[in-house]
């Protein structure tokens, strides 16, 4: 049973084509949904929809049973902090507009502040915090309800590994643990493809896919990307060629995407040039799979 429902839903920004175009999904409670696509393809104003910032134009966003504005969790783009408040009392905020007392209010802040390791912070303003820390601040303020819907756009920006590692436990466990349902965009992809459960794959507004992460990999990685070390000089000739053909170059390794070309024909043109030293070939992942659909889409 959804508990999310998209129908059509699409919103243009005034004057402009720019915005999203029919968008339709159903998200599941216990569903982590990666949302992704390149700068500019519409994910922002999707979460932003999602989050009751801007209405559609066209279509429909359901929730069944019915919730509140209490029950979301929202993480924008835009940092949203308040300035005047110290950081203990920004993230406190969040839980007291949602109706929680001030002794819950406090054990809320006190409980996601340990997991974003926040607490030495507490008495800062939040403008004496770096990028990254004023981050987790407003990550912290969204989460600190236990909100049942969680839309958080980029919440790892400026999160080192360690930090973006932590909050996506920490989601795992509320989406796969407590069935709890979140939206999340990012531009690391390794770490979505490692930790969500299903993906929404934007394009220039368009819905380019929805489905289970799984199977949108594994319909992907029946291709692999082939590397070929070499020693020895290769002409400027063969360089344009293979380039031409899809393959990067580097300093003595040359690599491209198996289905885009004729191996034997690349082969044989490389030994008649240079030696070859090793060749691996590598599943593809996220990353690569949208930078190959997004060319073969937009040629
Ligand atoms: N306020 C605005 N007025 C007009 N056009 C806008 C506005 N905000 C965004 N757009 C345009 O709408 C499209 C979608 O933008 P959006 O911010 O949703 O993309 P995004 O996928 O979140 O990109 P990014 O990865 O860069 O954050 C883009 O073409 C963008 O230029």
């Amino acid at each position: 049973m959804a508990l999310l429902t998209l129908k059509d839903v699409s919103y243009f920004y005034e004057g402009t084509h720019n915005g999203i175009c029919d968008i339709s999904f159903e998200a599941e409670k216990g569903d982590f949904i990666a949302v992704v696509g390149k700068n500019g393809a519409g994910k922002s104003t999707l979460l932003n929809l999602l989050s009751g910032i801007y209405s559609p134009q066209h279509g429909s966003i359901t929730c069944s049973p019915k919730l509140t504005y209490h029950d979301l969790g929202i993480s924008p783009q835009k940092q949203s902090i308040d300035w005047y408040l110290n950081v203990r009392d920004n993230i406190m905020l969040g839980a007291v507009l949602t109706g929680l007392s001030k002794k819950e209010s406090q054990a809320a802040t006190d409980s996601i502040s340990e997991i974003l390791d926040l607490t030495d912070f507490y008495t800062r303003s939040p403008d004496s915090l770096s990028g990254g820390q004023q981050q987790r601040v407003q990550v912290a303020r969204a989460l600190v309800h236990k909100p049942e819907i969680m839309i958080l756009d980029e919440p790892t920006a400026g999160l080192d590994y360690r930090y973006s590692h932590g909050l996506f436990e920490y989601l795992k466990e509320k989406c796969f643990g407590e069935k709890k349902l979140a939206l999340v965009s990012s531009h690391d992809l390794g770490m979505l493809e490692d930790y969500c459960n299903k993906i929404l794959f934007l394009n220039q507004g368009q819905q380019f896919y929805f489905g289970s992460m799984r199977d949108f990999l594994s319909a992907h990685q029946l291709t692999r990307e082939i590397t070929i070390s070499f020693s020895g000089e290769m002409s400027d000739a063969l360089k344009e060629e293979l380039i031409d053909q899809g393959a990067k170059l580097e300093e003595q390794t040359v690599s491209f995407i198996e289905s885009s070309v004729d191996l034997n024909c690349i082969i044989g043109k490389l030994l008649a040039e240079v030696s070859i030293t090793s060749m691996g070939s590598e599943r593809l992942g996220l990353k690569e799979i949208m930078m190959q659909e997004e060319a073969t889409e937009n040629a």
